[in-house]
């Protein structure tokens, strides 16, 4: 141990260096400090663009895809890692052998006191709970001063051992209700001698239904440990040349450069120790062969999708036997798992996780020859018991209700059958606990407190206008759910034309483009994102102000999730449902199976002047779009022409002019084509010309501010007025609603005597 001065001395040197965050420096391709190696033809490495898309296998150096006015861009940051200073190694030294220090406290990322930290005054409503020091460092970083209604009811009862099946409210903060007491257990367990020895088995497996809500949950988890205790956590999906886990961007140290005017020699900075608890992500989209290297070097908690993880399982012999002996099972968003088509993997991996009777033997429903092995044990042998967590916005009420009068797994033999629905498939779920605790705060109807509702009944072909009106009108975050790709793919190029600033979000965007979208989104204050509804889940991004159903969801738990995405964590939100004559029917039985009324749902008031006007530019920017849609056509029948004339060796014309010829194949001529392009160009400078006007109400005079039966001046002295709608007050959407229908009472059925005729009195 160190004596308090000598341990100072080196604080403050670690202060300076906590401070220094890494540098990024963009690099082309030439610049990077390559070396040339031998490798095997048949293995076919880097044949993927010249070894670009290879390089994200390099340590510190990102590949970033950028689309910019010339083209698709290729950018590679160079992240430079630091040397640790030997005091700095001292210190962490010092700190491995006395264990997680608490004498350090992180505010603002910096550390201000050196001084035993008094949780108990601190952050009173966690105390209870006694959580491991470094959670409470983490939980008071990020400035989580007490545990949501679901932590308070879900972590005492996880901290007794019980299973828990937690269904509460979107944005409740549910990730920590079972990642708090999983991460407790394993901080408080791990052994840090025999981490150096032996390689971490797996104790925690956390499934969601998405990349993005895996990727999401580890980091919120990773965040609860890279606040503190810098020697002691890694970020495991990064790591050194040697494979070895890097420390993460915060545990950076100071480095010491190679030759000053030298290029960049990235430096390895090598981990000064195994970490405590290590978290990881499994996903589809990206590079297996790291995901499989992190799996090799061991893993604490694995967040993964099913599809992703299945076809490792298949291959991975050992991860299967890990998941066998599992201490913690986490269905996260359950439900949505089963719609995903990940229901066949989803079912294989949980029936890894059942106990195997001594006579009878279960194997998963293994596709190809390589099945694996599958010792037979009891439940005797299973080294700790495993506690399964269900967490959900909406998991139904039969459904709880059947969970708790069951135990034991419906899976008798290997020639079961997989399950076939969620209530199928968690009451086959080997809970040890033979009374799983139902933890149930979902709100009633389906709605949190915070979110404003509201609805706008419009004709199909008049949405893309009412959307428009609603994004210019009320300026922020908006997330848009369409039902098809197809519907967004239709929808982006109206909105680039009308300079709206959106992204799209679907299942058929590259993995790295969703998640960029997704960043592109989260960091631009005023913007769209276009998404089908693999966004309606989970996804945790700060502040979207609106969630728009530009179609009717196809059931009221997407219509709950989707709605989940704004008002969060108390925060207040508002949800538009757009809806066309045809889709009220739909409504009313949304509304209905949420125990609610349609016209509990107030309609949002619109300017229709200026609707009108903004209906204008829409048909313009629509006529541009299908004019460049024929062009693009053209151009790519062209080019196939051309090709399939030159495989044919046959001449033609050079500008393509086919003339007759082009014409019986029904091609435009060279005259046609320009024709085309000329009218494009002119619908081009048509909706310029209407963009640059501006957009003001009816009654207002611009010439004359105080004049006009809608007087503008006052707004402008109070200074809310709308930046883009002269005429219009700033106000927030939800203050744009009229008044929810009251709930009418309940007629309550009078008990009436029995009619027994006119009595003889009368
Ligand atoms: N105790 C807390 N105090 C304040 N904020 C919290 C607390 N716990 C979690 N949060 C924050 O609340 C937000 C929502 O948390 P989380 O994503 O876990 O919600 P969720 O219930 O899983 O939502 P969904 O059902 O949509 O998946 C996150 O930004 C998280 O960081």
């Amino acid at each position: 141990m160190a004596t308090s001065t000598g341990l100072k001395r080196k604080l403050k040197s670690r202060l300076t260096s906590s401070r220094k965050k890494p540098k990024t420096k963009h690099l082309t391709s030439d610049e990077l400090p390559w070396k040339t190696v031998a490798t095997p033809k048949e293995a076919g490495i880097a044949s993927d663009l010249d070894g670009i898309l290879g390089l994200e296998e390099v340590d510190d150096v990102e590949v970033v895809y950028e689309e910019t006015e010339g083209g698709k861009v290729i950018r590679f940051k160079v992240v430079e890692e630091t040397v640790p200073e030997e005091e700095d190694v001292q210190v962490e030294e010092e700190e491995k052998v006395a264990g997680p220090s608490t004498d350090l406290l992180l505010e603002d990322n910096q550390i201000r006191e050196h001084t035993p930290i008094d949780f108990k005054s601190l952050l009173p409503d966690w105390h209870p709970f006694e959580l491991h020091s470094q959670l409470y460092h983490a939980l008071r970083n990020q400035g989580f001063t007490s545990p949501t209604p679901i932590q308070s009811k879900a972590i005492p009862v996880a901290f007794k051992g019980k299973d828990v099946i937690g269904v509460a409210q979107t944005g409740s903060g549910k990730t920590l209700a079972y990642g708090l007491p999983i991460l407790h257990h394993l901080l408080s367990n791990a052994n840090p001698t025999q981490l150096k020895q032996q390689k971490r088995p797996l104790k925690a497996l956390v499934l969601a239904p998405t990349r993005e809500l895996a990727l999401q949950v580890s980091s919120h988890l990773n965040a609860c440990l890279n606040s503190f205790s810098e020697n002691t956590v890694v970020d495991v999906n990064r790591e050194d040349a040697d494979g070895n886990p890097v420390l993460s961007q915060s545990q950076s140290k100071k480095r010491k450069e190679k030759g000053k005017n030298k290029e960049i020699v990235p430096v390895q900075s090598k981990p000064k120790g195994p970490p405590l608890v290590s978290v990881a992500a499994i996903v589809g989209g990206m590079s297996s062969q790291k995901q499989r290297r992190i799996l090799d070097r061991g893993v604490d908690v694995l967040v993964a999708t099913p599809g992703r993880l299945w076809d490792i399982i298949q291959e991975d012999d050992d991860l299967a036997i890990q998941i066998r002996a599992l201490r913690f099972l986490v269905l996260d968003e359950a439900d949505r798992m089963i719609e995903t088509g990940h229901f066949a993997e989803l079912d294989n991996i949980l029936r890894l996780t059942l106990r195997l009777a001594t006579e009878e033997e279960i194997e998963p429903q293994l596709s190809g020859d390589n099945e694996l092995s599958n010792p037979t044990r009891d439940d005797q042998s299973l080294p700790n018991p495993l506690q399964t967590f269900i967490f959900s916005a909406t998991l139904s009420k039969d459904l709880q209700r059947n969970l708790k009068k069951r135990s034991r797994p419906k899976y008798k033999s290997k020639n079961t059958k997989p399950a076939s629905t969620l209530d199928d498939l968690v009451m086959k779920l080997d809970f040890r606990d033979p009374e799983p605790e139902v933890i149930d705060l979902s709100p009633e109807g389906g709605v949190v407190s915070t979110l404003k509702e509201s609805k706008i009944d419009c004709l199909s072909n008049d949405k893309d206008a009412y959307l428009y009106y609603f994004l210019l009108r009320y300026p922020g975050r908006s997330l848009v759910f369409l039902s098809s790709i197809d519907g967004i793919r239709r929808l982006m190029p109206l909105m680039d034309l009308l300079e709206i600033n959106a992204f799209p979000l679907h299942s058929q965007l590259e993995q790295r483009q969703r998640l960029k979208n997704l960043d592109r989104f989260k960091s631009t204050a005023n913007s769209v994102l276009l998404a089908t509804d693999i966004a309606a889940r989970g996804l945790d991004i700060p502040a979207v102000d609106h969630v728009v159903h530009y179609q009717i969801p196809r059931s009221t738990d997407v219509y709950v999730h989707r709605n989940g995405r704004t008002a969060r964590a108390m925060r207040d939100g508002f949800s538009l449902l757009m809806c066309a004559p045809d889709e009220r029917r739909l409504v009313r039985a949304l509304m209905g199976s949420l125990g609610r009324r349609e016209d509990e749902i107030p309609e949002m008031s619109v300017e229709l002047y200026l609707l009108d006007k903004l209906k204008a530019r829409i048909q313009v920017a629509r006529q541009i779009d299908s004019a460049q849609h024929k062009i693009k056509k053209e151009n790519h029948e062209k080019n196939w022409l051309r090709e399939a004339a030159d495989a044919m060796e046959i001449e033609i014309d050079s500008d393509l002019g086919l003339s007759s010829e082009e014409e019986s194949k029904g091609l435009p001529t060279k005259q046609k084509r320009k024709q085309t392009q000329a009218k494009t160009a002119a619908l081009k400078a048509e909706l310029k010309s209407l963009l640059a006007q501006p957009l003001v109400a009816r009654g207002v005079s611009t010439k004359y501010i105080t004049s006009g039966s809608r007087s503008i001046v006052d707004d402008f002295i109070a200074g809310d007025y709308h930046e883009t709608m002269l005429g219009m007050k700033k106000t927030q959407a939800g203050q744009d609603v009229a008044l929810p229908k009251k709930k009418r009472p309940k007629v309550v059925k009078e008990e009436y005597e029995e009619w027994n005729g006119i009595s003889a009195e009368c």
